[in-house]
């Protein structure tokens, strides 16, 4: 059985803190919603089938969650810290936001827990198009390595991460391009194959 089919007993109510929707193309503010019009929604299954995991934990109590010690300890999560963005708390902030909102990729899996505060995490589809993923207090997902993402706050300019690692924590974005990574390329070759067969479902459906 796949790790997070062991791990779906966890993943009850996760909408209430884990929304995904297609972006549009305005170039307003980027800490509003950015919906489409009519709104299209993306469901967490859809970005499962992106390599983007997510649950939902109890954020008041996640020094004693034994939901979290169970994640950390199935998926190797041994490196944990946390990151706050605000302008108080986090050294040179006006350019750690324009770095965040710059398309990049990593080399390893980004892991946020978000315990306090939301903020939006944007991916791209396999066909280029960005899904905003809005994190709130309690929900946690997994960007896989290699896949092109984004992240801003909201409006509400708060949030509270928990970051998880495996080992040594390695941080280093790599700007969009940056095709030639095997970390890339190993993302195009798991996911971008799982999303041609979901499209040859839905258009068999
Ligand atoms: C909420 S944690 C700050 C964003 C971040 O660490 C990152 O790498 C975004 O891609
Ligand atoms: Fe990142």
């Amino acid at each position: 059985m796949q790790l997070s089919q062991q791990l779906d007993f966890l993943q009850d109510d996760r909408e209430e803190v884990l929304q995904a929707w297609y972006m549009d193309d305005s170039d307003e503010d980027q800490r509003l919603p950015h919906h489409r019009d009519p709104k299209q929604f993306v469901s967490l299954d859809k970005l499962a089938a992106l390599g983007v995991l997510s649950w939902r934990l109890d954020a008041d109590n996640y020094e004693t969650d034994e939901e979290l010690k169970k994640i950390r300890e199935a998926r190797g999560y041994s490196y944990m810290d946390f990151c706050e963005v605000c302008p108080e708390k986090l050294p040179n902030y006006e350019q750690k936001i324009k770095n965040f909102y710059e398309e990049h990729l990593h080399t390893d899996e980004e892991i946020r827990y978000c315990v306090a505060g939301s903020g939006y995490f944007d991916v791209r589809d396999l066909d280029e198009a960005w899904i905003r993923v809005w994190v709130k207090k309690g929900g946690m997902i997994v960007l896989p390595a290699g896949i092109y993402h984004r992240f801003t706050l909201d409006t509400d300019n708060y949030i509270k991460a928990m970051r998880l690692f495996i080992g040594d924590p390695i941080w280093t974005p790599y700007n969009r391009p940056h095709d030639h990574l095997p970390a890339r390329k190993e993302y195009v070759e798991s996911f971008g194959q799982k999303e041609a067969t979901n499209h040859a479902i839905d258009a068999s459906a």
